[in-house]
Parts: C-alpha cells; structure tokens; sequence
C-alpha cells in the first residue's frame, strides 16, 4: 500500500539480494521505520516480537528466516535448525508452518551450493502469491459490500478486530482488502475498528492503515461492538484468521469469537478473509485442537503510547501483583461464520464449501 505517495510491502529483499527490510510495526502509528534482517535470529526475532504480524506475514519472514539461515547453514542440519528456531516463535497461525514445509521440502531436494539462492526465490514466489491471493480476496469481498450498499442509503458499516490489513500479508491484507477494493471503487463504507486489546492492533495499525488510504472509519473500544451491533449500526463484520480448519472453526485475534456471538444474536453477517495458506486441513475441531498462543502478561499490565510531547512512554495499566492470563487468540466455530472469502470466491463456512472451492483438498469419503 502507499504511504505518503509511495507504494511499501511489509517485506522486501534488499537490493544486493542478501538480506530483507520490515516496515517495524512495533514503532508504528507513530513512527514509520524500516528494520533490516540479515541472520535467521533477526527473522526469528522479529517475529516474537511482532515486528512484523499477522499470519500471512509471518509466514513469508519465516521463509525468508529460512533462506537467511542457508547463507549461515546450508547443511540438512542447518535446515531442521532454521526450520524449528522458526517454527517455535509464535504457534497459532498455520502460515508460518505452511511456508517452512514449503520451502524446505524444495531445499531438501536441491544441492547445498543451490539452497541459499533457491529459498530467497521460493521465499519471493510466496510473498508475490501472497499479494496476488489478498487482492483476489478484496475483488471477492467488495462484491458483498456492493451487494450491501445497493440495499441501503448511506455507507456500509463494516465492524473489524485487530489487524488484518496489508500490515498483516505483504500487501492488500485480508479483511480490509474488500474494504481497500471497494472504496476504491467508489462504494460508500465507513469502517468500526475495534481497538484490539491487550496490543492495540485495530486501534494502532488498522487505523494507521485506514488514515494512510483515506477510508472513512472509527476507533470503538472492543466492548462497544455487541452494543453497537443491536442498534443496527453494523452491517457486516469482515474478520481475518491465522487458521482455519478444513470444517470452517475460525481462530483469530482474541475477542473474535464475542463479536461473532453477538453478530449471530443480532443477524448481522460475519465473515472471516483468509488465503489458502490459513487454512489447516488436518483439522476439523478448531476450540479442541488449535494452539492458543500465550502472550507475555506485560501485555495486559502495561500500555505503551505517545506522551504529550511527542516521546514514548509505557505505563502500568493493571493493579501490581495481580496475577495475568493473556490468551491471544480464540475460535469461533463454523456455525458463528456466515462465509469465508478466500482467493478463489466466498463459501459457506464447512468442510463442503471449502472443498467447493479447494477440490483438490477435499476428503476421500
Ligand atoms: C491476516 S492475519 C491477521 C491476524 O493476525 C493477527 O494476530 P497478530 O497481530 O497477533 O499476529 C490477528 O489475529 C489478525 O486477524
């Protein structure tokens, strides 16, 4: 997407082709800073630490991790190495595992002398596809905003939680990418950003990102949802995941699942946007078998901002001493999901309507 006039991924090689820039995304909304990765420990790193996020994203840093450790290691044991160092950083999202199966199956096969060069290529195929699967999930979810907007006077009131924006992929993201299509296309939405506790994301990064292309939106606390919700203030909820099971189960930021018990109660359609590279076909029962990552409680006790005059400062937020659980995803099952948008079109959120979609993923009955 565009910041300031200029077109930004999230990731990029550099130009000598050895090491790749993240836009720091710990820094932002207040800063815009671009951070260097050179070794297997800076991509790992960068991903615990979320400077960079969102599942598809960090799928393509770990397999960029991955062709960063073949300068250090091009051995079968510097690939398991890259492989686990990587894979422990976060649990939930399937991307990340998804990507390193990828490429390491394909460096698995090459000569050592070939694998650096072949991962930083498979590492740009991944990301390219990544761009090409997110615009394709905006031209299929702006299709039901139109629907929407052609059915009633004023913008579509789209509700979000967390990011899964462009901040989130390499570009386009997969929530906001229908908003991104559809406002660009001149259908009228206004956008409710749920805040995203305990890191802020809807409020620090969705709003960052919605300001930057000029959509019209507001920041809600996460509790102002359901309320909002049974006054028919929202007519849709578009949501993002970090996987999703081969039955419809949608795991995705904490506080997910609220919004789509009260989008049910109030009948207003929930969707989930996610690419092929979300989606867990080994998996049927997301709430029983989905890893929930465990953040760190200084998330929930501590904020950081921007003070007054313009510097950071982190406060302590909770009572000391209190003991903290600090769950960062949930799941909510298919029953919740009005449909999936994918890349390939929306289907209802089941096993059979993601085989309509991926038949060559579907079962053998
Ligand atoms: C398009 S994936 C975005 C997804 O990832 C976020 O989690 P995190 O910020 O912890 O990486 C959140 O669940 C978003 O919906």
């Amino acid at each position: 997407m565009k910041i300031d006039g200029r077109h930004y991924r999230t990731i990029f090689p550099e130009a000598d082709g050895r090491s790749v820039q993240v836009i720091d995304q710990t820094r932002l909304p207040f800063a815009f800073e671009l951070k260097r990765l050179a070794s297997l420990d800076d991509a790992a790193v960068a991903i615990r630490t979320m400077v960079v996020r969102g599942a598809p994203l960090i799928g393509v840093t770990a397999a960029y991790g991955l062709a960063l450790a073949m300068r250090e290691d091009p051995s079968d044991g510097g690939i398991e190495r890259a492989c686990t160092t990587l894979a422990a950083t976060r649990p939930t999202a399937i991307n990340l595992r998804w990507a390193l199966d990828r490429a390491a199956g394909l460096l698995r096969r090459a000569p050592e002398t070939e694998r650096e060069a072949l991962a930083f290529a498979e590492a740009a195929r991944i990301a390219d596809e990544d761009v090409a699967s997110c615009r394709s999930i905006g031209e299929h979810g702006a299709k039901i905003l139109a629907e929407i907007a052609a059915k009633k006077s004023g913008p579509v009131k789209v509700l979000t939680h967390c990011n899964a924006g462009w901040l989130a992929t390499v570009d386009w993201g997969t929530a906001l990418a229908p908003i991104y299509v559809a406002h660009d296309a001149g259908v009228p939405v206004h956008v409710y950003v749920d805040e995203t506790r305990p890191r802020n994301q809807g409020a620090a990064l969705t709003a960052f990102e919605l300001n930057a292309h000029g959509v019209p939106h507001t920041v809600i606390a996460d509790n102002a949802g359901g309320h909002l919700m049974q006054h028919g203030d929202i007519d849709v909820c578009i949501v993002g995941s970090d996987r999703t099971t081969a039955s419809g189960d949608v795991c995705n930021k904490i506080g997910t699942y609220l919004k789509a018990l009260a989008a049910s109660d109030n009948r207003v359609p929930f969707y989930a946007a996610l690419p092929f590279s979300t989606i867990d076909w080994t998996l049927e029962d997301g709430v029983r078998d989905i890893p929930i990552e465990e953040r760190d409680a200084r998330e929930v006790t501590h904020l950081t901002g921007r003070t007054e005059d313009g510097g950071f400062a982190t406060v302590q937020v909770v009572s000391p001493g209190s003991p903290v659980a600090n769950p960062a995803f949930d799941v909510t099952p298919a029953r919740l999901v009005t449909g999936i948008i994918t890349e390939r079109g929306v289907c209802e959120a089941s096993a059979d309507g993601l085989a309509t979609l991926y038949p060559e993923r579907r079962r053998a009955a």
